[in-house]
């Protein structure tokens, strides 16, 4: 069994960007500048935008963080993104979610520029995606092809099972993984809370995306031997004996599942940062764009 290691990946993934951005300082051109809007005070929000943020600092890029409080009224939030599409030393944004009920998601994503999404939740870059156009790729689909190709895991030909259908994850998931080329070529099951035999399906597969958020959902009984385990399903949980008042576990039980498994991501330290550092690769993707149409 190997580790499909995202820490150790995405410090790898920054220190080459970082080269990248010194490169630009040392021509004396502009470097990318991402800005995060932050709607509230959410625990877990406020962590990963923070760490978007010092991975910027990390990288060399600029970064602006706005911060705005849980009451913020939709056209309020319209407003900003307004204001971010117009800013043109800004090269990408993103709208940390999950927003606060009184604010439309669906909206707030439409009201992107395109040009600027970052995130590639506008749906005019998800249409791209699906059509294999160059385009953003959202950070967390996007970190996990890429630690499967630089870990050179096989997906050709391979059955692989995506469980949950979230616009964030699942569904780009199981589009990417059924396109042409590597990694992708897959043969794609995406299984959801409507799926009849869902362990059934699960026992075929050669790799399994589980992206649930259910703790330790994923059993080594329900996993095929030496099949490819991704676990999307970053959860907190309440626990006062940890100093930080909880602890992060993932959809898969690790133990027993690393025991049968080819390759396994853990949780902590495997998707999660590699949400971060393909954030940053989008977000120098979104510079190069933005200087060439200039
Ligand atoms: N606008 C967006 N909102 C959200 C996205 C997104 O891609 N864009 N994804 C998730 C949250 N997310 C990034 O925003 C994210 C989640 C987890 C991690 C991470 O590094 N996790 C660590 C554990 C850290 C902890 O929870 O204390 C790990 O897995 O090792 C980074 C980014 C939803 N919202």
């Amino acid at each position: 069994m190997e580790i499909l290691d995202g820490k150790k990946v995405s410090n790898e993934i920054k220190q080459e960007i970082a080269v990248q951005v010194a490169k630009m300082r040392e021509k004396g051109e502009k470097v990318p500048h991402l800005a995060a809007i932050l709607v509230g005070s959410d625990g877990a929000s406020l962590t990963y935008v923070g760490s978007k943020v010092r991975s910027c600092e990390k990288v060399g890029f600029e970064s602006t963080l706005v911060k705005m409080p849980s009451t913020t009224s939709e056209l309020e939030l319209l407003n900003k993104i307004e204001e971010l599409n117009k800013n043109e030393d800004i090269d990408g944004f993103i709208v940390q979610l999950p927003l606060p009920p009184q604010i439309d998601t669906q909206k707030v994503l439409l009201a992107v520029d395109p040009d600027k999404d970052v995130d590639g939740f506008h749906p005019m870059n998800f249409g791209k995606m699906a059509l294999d156009m160059s385009t953003f790729i959202p950070a967390t689909p996007f970190g996990i092809l890429e630690l499967l190709e630089r870990y050179n895991v096989d997906t050709k030909g391979k059955h692989t099972v995506v469980i949950g259908r979230s616009h964030i994850v699942g569904r780009p998931m199981s589009i990417l993984m059924g396109r042409k080329g590597w990694p992708g070529n897959s043969t794609v099951t995406l299984t959801h809370s409507h799926t009849k035999n869902i362990t059934q399906i699960i026992s075929q597969a050669d790799i399994v995306i589980s992206a649930l958020g259910v703790p330790k959902f994923l059993k080594a009984e329900m996993i095929k031997d030496d099949a490819v385990i991704i676990d999307v399903g970053i959860t907190r949980v309440a626990d006062d004996s940890y100093e930080k008042g909880y602890y992060i576990t993932g959809d898969v039980d690790f133990e027993n599942v690393s025991k049968k498994a080819s390759f396994i991501t853990p949780v902590p330290g495997g998707v999660g940062p590699m949400t971060i550092a393909m954030l940053l690769k989008n977000t120098l993707l979104a510079r190069d764009r933005h200087r060439n149409r200039k």
